[in-house]
């Protein structure tokens, strides 16, 4: 049985609706591509299947390069009379360091061309790159060529470097190796005649490379607490409440009694024992520390270690943050007297 579509072919067949498929057009090879061997089309013969189409050529770097003026421009003879930077078939000098390589085997016989840019290490540290292709190359080997980095094909000596590539934060991997394909830069082979610094043996591990923290004054070993546990009622805010009130007189003098000239003699007899009240000298000036006994942080037996004599020393060794002058103001008996005068207990003009 004949297909569907068979009556509906013949009759347009018979009113010569079907014609032959339309030849492509005519592509001739010019001269220069012949001459070039360029493969821009060619002819198509009747019979034959036609190629391809052939890629468009890669030619985005020199439209980059084109002044702006946005046509595409073809990196061969045609243009050889332009100023756009290219490749050029220069044979790098023997200190210039290969950095770009096509992949694939060089064959200098063949039409691929092998592109290799070097950086010169006299040009200080600008990355003064030498293009080097084939004298036999083709467009799309040109194309290959002008599609490494701009940089790398259109820097010179003078120019300014690139940018340092960004360290990794800390904490952060590093970033991975670049791949080393036929179009990206090369790592530099000649490391082993400039070695890395830092790359030396590691010192011997010490104790100050330990994980443990450095030392600081934290780490110092705190002094074990001294203070007591106080009476109810006597805690520092109610020696305040009551040293601080102004009818409180906590001399141990008899009302009225004007400040006394304390000489040794007169303060050796205020040991606090015996009834005594217990006097100190703190800072030139005596005060009768009994009342405080009870309220006293530290104890009253601590307290009591500088009674009856100069506390100065005493008291600034064990916290000299502590403001006695005004927590002992109600306390004070009067001033101290080193020395022996004729009257003791002499009350003060
Ligand atoms: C000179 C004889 C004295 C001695 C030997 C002495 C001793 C001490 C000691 C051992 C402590 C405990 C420190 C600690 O480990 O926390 C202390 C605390 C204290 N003392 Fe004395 N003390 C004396 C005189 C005084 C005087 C005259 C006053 C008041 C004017 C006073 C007020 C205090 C205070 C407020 C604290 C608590 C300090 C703090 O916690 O930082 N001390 N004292």
């Amino acid at each position: 049985r004949p297909p569907a579509w068979l009556p509906v072919f013949l009759r347009n067949l018979q009113h010569g609706r079907l014609g032959p498929a339309p030849r492509p057009p005519l592509i001739k090879k010019s001269a220069k591509d012949k001459e070039r061997n360029v493969v821009t089309g060619g002819e198509i013969r009747q019979g034959e299947m036609p190629p391809p189409p052939s890629p468009p050529p890669l030619l985005l770097p020199v439209i980059q390069q084109d002044h702006g003026q946005g046509k595409l421009r073809r990196l061969d003879s045609a243009c050889d009379d332009e100023t756009t930077p290219k490749a050029s078939a220069a044979v790098p000098p023997d200190d210039l360091v290969p950095l770009f390589t096509l992949s694939g085997p060089a064959e200098p016989s063949s039409n691929v061309a092998v592109a290799v840019a070097a950086v010169a290490k006299t040009a200080s540290t600008v990355p003064a790159v030498a293009a080097a292709a084939a004298s036999n190359t083709s467009t799309l080997a040109a194309n290959r060529l002008i599609s490494a980095p701009p940089t790398a094909a259109a820097a010179a000596p003078g120019l300014m470097a690139p940018p340092p590539r960004p360290a990794a934060p800390p904490g952060l991997m590093a970033p991975p190796p670049r791949p080393t394909s036929s179009l990206s830069p090369a790592p530099a082979r000649n490391n082993h005649l400039h070695p890395a610094p830092n790359r030396g043996l590691a010192p011997p591990l010490s104790s100050s490379s330990s994980l443990a923290p450095p030392p600081t004054h934290s780490a110092k070993p705190k002094k074990p607490s001294k203070t007591v546990v106080l009476e109810p009622g006597h805690s520092p805010l109610d020696w305040a409440r009551l040293s601080g009130h102004p009818s409180s007189d906590l001399r141990g003098l008899p009302p009225n009694s004007p400040y006394l000239r304390v000489t040794p003699s007169m303060l050796k007899k205020q040991k606090g024992r015996k009834g005594t009240d217990a006097w100190m000298v703190l800072g030139g000036k005596v005060y009768n520390v009994s009342p405080y006994v009870p309220f006293h942080p530290g104890g009253g037996p601590e307290l009591l270690r500088g009674a009856g004599k100069d506390g100065t020393k005493l008291f600034g060794e064990v916290h000299p943050w502590v403001n006695y002058e005004g927590m002992l103001s109600a306390c004070l008996v009067g001033i101290w007297v080193p020395v022996e005068e004729d009257n003791d207990m002499e009350a003060m003009d």
